[in-house]
């Protein structure tokens, strides 16, 4: 056709992402999505937030935070909900409905009752947003919208995770690491970092770029399962941090991780007291900080019957927190994360998915595409505090 010509339009069968279609989707079926945002203290978690719930991008979000901090100054009107069981209660929970058709709502405790409060008004969003504090730990959160029996049952009808972003200060967040001690000695800016399946540099505006290169480089190594951007003030599209079905098998790992090289970890104590250690003398793909490092295998096309065996060596590490050949007295190993991809002879595919001492292993209808490294190896990925080399070799062992 002429460019002069008029165009004839014709049906499409492509669906509009319009406002009413977005309200019956979620009212039709189907779960809304959860994301759980984390971060240490001061990284930027609330101006990421802040920019969500003022900016124009159509889409009705729920955002639940502690309090409302610096959202406080938002234009909104706050509505109070208080439960139909309870009508003359005092509410537990503030909401503000705002301008671009978001909610924000103030609770004090991140819990069940609390996000069923706010499912009362289910159709009126399109996504959850959860906020948590600077020192939260994602894991025990994220298990609990996950695998929870509990959940499933309830809420689980109306909510499924999306996925764990954790905001990174791009100027400390490394020295937070080092630095972060805890009780029970992984400190709660690793355990985030672990836990996440996109990562956000944020203040990259403060950080001089070899320096961010190093932290990238490093935080890549310590979770090699996330996918990483560098953000100024949570600046990004948020395509990449909503909707992005973490816990779905499409995108199990990101495509460096499978495209990447395997990294081994190295045990020397002094050099997790000491920190960090990128520079190991036996291995230069080493990163360990204060213990925490991660371990990916490629994994060939298995036997059907090694299935067996890989969900018990899976089960023992992470419940019983040894290997299932380790003598008595082996350190003992333990798992914050973990994500995989593999084959078994005659095609079907396989999905691991873990969160602490749960896991999943399903297989998945999906034929497998490129994007999940597949054909080809499948690879899987552990996170966590002693994955020595002994760890590497058991599993490498398993899979042959
Ligand atoms: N220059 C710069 N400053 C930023 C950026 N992101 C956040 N800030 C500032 O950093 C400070 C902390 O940001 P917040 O968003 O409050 O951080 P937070 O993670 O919510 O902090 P807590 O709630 O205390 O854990 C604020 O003064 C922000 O204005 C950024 O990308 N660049």
């Amino acid at each position: 056709m002429d460019d002069d010509d008029i165009p004839t339009l014709v049906e499409s069968d492509v669906p509009l992402l319009t406002e009413d279609s977005q309200t019956s989707a979620v009212a039709e079926h189907k779960t809304v999505p959860l994301t759980i945002i984390c971060g240490f203290l001061g990284a930027g978690k609330s101006t990421s937030i802040k920019r969500i719930l003022t900016e124009r991008h159509g889409y009705r979000i729920a955002v639940i935070m502690n309090d409302f901090g610096d959202t406080a100054d938002i234009e909104a009107k706050t509505i109070n909900v208080s439960s139909p069981d309870e009508p003359e209660s005092e509410p537990a929970e503030e909401f503000l409905e705002l301008a671009n058709g978001c909610l924000c709502c103030s609770i004090k405790d991140i819990g069940i009752a609390s996000i069923e409060k706010l499912m009362q008004r289910k159709g009126a969003f399109d996504h959850i947003l959860l906020e948590t504090t600077g020192l939260a730990d994602p894991g025990p959160i994220a298990s609990m919208f996950w695998q929870n029996e509990e959940f499933a049952q309830g809420l689980g009808k109306d909510i499924h995770l999306d996925g764990v972003v954790c905001v990174v200060d791009a100027v400390f967040g490394k020295k937070q690491m080092e630095e972060d001690h805890a009780s029970n000695g992984i400190g709660e800016s690793l355990r985030q970092i672990a836990c996440a399946d996109v990562i956000l540099l944020n203040k990259s505006d403060l950080a001089p770029p070899p320096e961010l290169d190093n932290l990238q480089e490093l935080v890549s190594h310590i979770n090699p399962a996330a996918t990483i951007y560098r953000t100024t003030r949570g600046e990004i599209d948020l395509r990449y941090i909503m909707g992005i079905d973490a816990y779905s098998a499409r995108r199990v790992l990101p495509k460096e991780t499978l495209a990447g090289h395997s990294h081994a970890s190295h045990p020397d104590s002094s050099c997790s007291e000491a920190g960090h250690d990128h520079t190991h003398e036996r291995d230069p793909h080493h990163y360990e900080i204060r213990g925490i490092s991660s371990l990916q295998v490629s994994c060939p096309p298995l036997k059907q019957s090694k299935l067996q065996q890989i969900d018990e060596w899976i089960r023992t590490v992470l419940w019983e927190n040894r290997l299932p050949d380790d003598p008595q007295g082996s350190p003992p190993v333990q798992i914050l994360r973990c994500k995989g991809i593999f084959r078994v002879e005659g095609g079907e595919t396989y999905v691991l998915q873990g969160v602490r001492s749960l896991y999943e292993i399903s297989s998945i209808q999906e034929t497998p595409s490129a994007d999940m490294g597949l054909p080809g190896e499948g690879k899987l990925v552990f996170i966590g505090k002693g994955l020595e080399d002994r760890v590497r070799r058991s599993l490498e062992t398993l899979l042959q």
